[in-house]
């Protein structure tokens, strides 16, 4: 079982106003701890970075760009990307801008998988938390369509696809830990 990471960092942070996966938090970058977290449960890990900062990432780390049909097309774009340039069993997802994320919530998440299902994602009280999931192989055909289609809304594609919502008191009691990051004052 080949257990592939994708660390979603291709977006604009236009609302953060730089970079969310260089923000800090506790003397570590965002996306050092989203690294971390999928280190956890994954054999590999990929990100997918916006190319104005693919050259700020260590060398040794897999840091990929959008594929150029659909570059910046969203999550789901990264996501493809991803899952077309390495070959695995089961995707991990996770963005740069969940930093209160760590290694025991993706494990608990992989622990609590549901097999009869492409993908499986968490909700809190307040929200569903789409890009905290698990994917199976097998969507790349169905991504590629839906973004030709000019499909963009992750939610819409993952109920189509097949989606568990896990409650999220089952992974963290505490909801804030599922929040992202979308302004620094947050
Ligand atoms: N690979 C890839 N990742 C993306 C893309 N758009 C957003 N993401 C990632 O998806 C996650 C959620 O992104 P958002 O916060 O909705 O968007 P953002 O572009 O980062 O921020 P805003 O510009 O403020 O909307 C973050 O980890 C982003 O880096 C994209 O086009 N390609």
């Amino acid at each position: 079982m080949m257990v592939i990471g994708i660390l979603l960092a291709g977006g604009e942070s236009r609302r953060f106003g730089s970079p969310k996966a260089f923000a800090q938090l506790d003397g570590e970058l965002f996306y050092e701890k989203a690294y971390q977290a999928l280190d956890a449960v994954c054999d590999r890990i990929v990100i997918v970075a916006h190319p104005e900062i693919q050259p700020r990432f260590p060398a040794e780390l897999d840091v990929i760009t959008d594929l150029p049909e659909f570059a910046g097309e969203g999550p789901l774009a990264g996501i493809l990307t991803a899952m077309i340039e390495k070959l695995g069993d089961l995707y991990v997802v996770l963005p740069c801008d969940m930093p209160f994320v760590g290694p025991a919530e993706t494990e608990k998440l992989v622990s609590l998988m549901d097999n009869t299902k492409n993908i499986t994602a968490i909700q809190t009280p307040v929200e569903k938390v789409p890009l905290f999931s698990i994917w199976k192989t097998g969507l790349q055909e169905a991504l590629r369509k839906e973004l030709s289609d000019g499909g963009r809304r992750v939610m819409v594609f993952m109920e189509k696809a097949g989606v568990t919502w896990l409650d999220s008191k089952a992974i963290n009691e505490d909801p804030s830990v599922f929040r992202n990051i979308n302004r620094p004052d947050l």
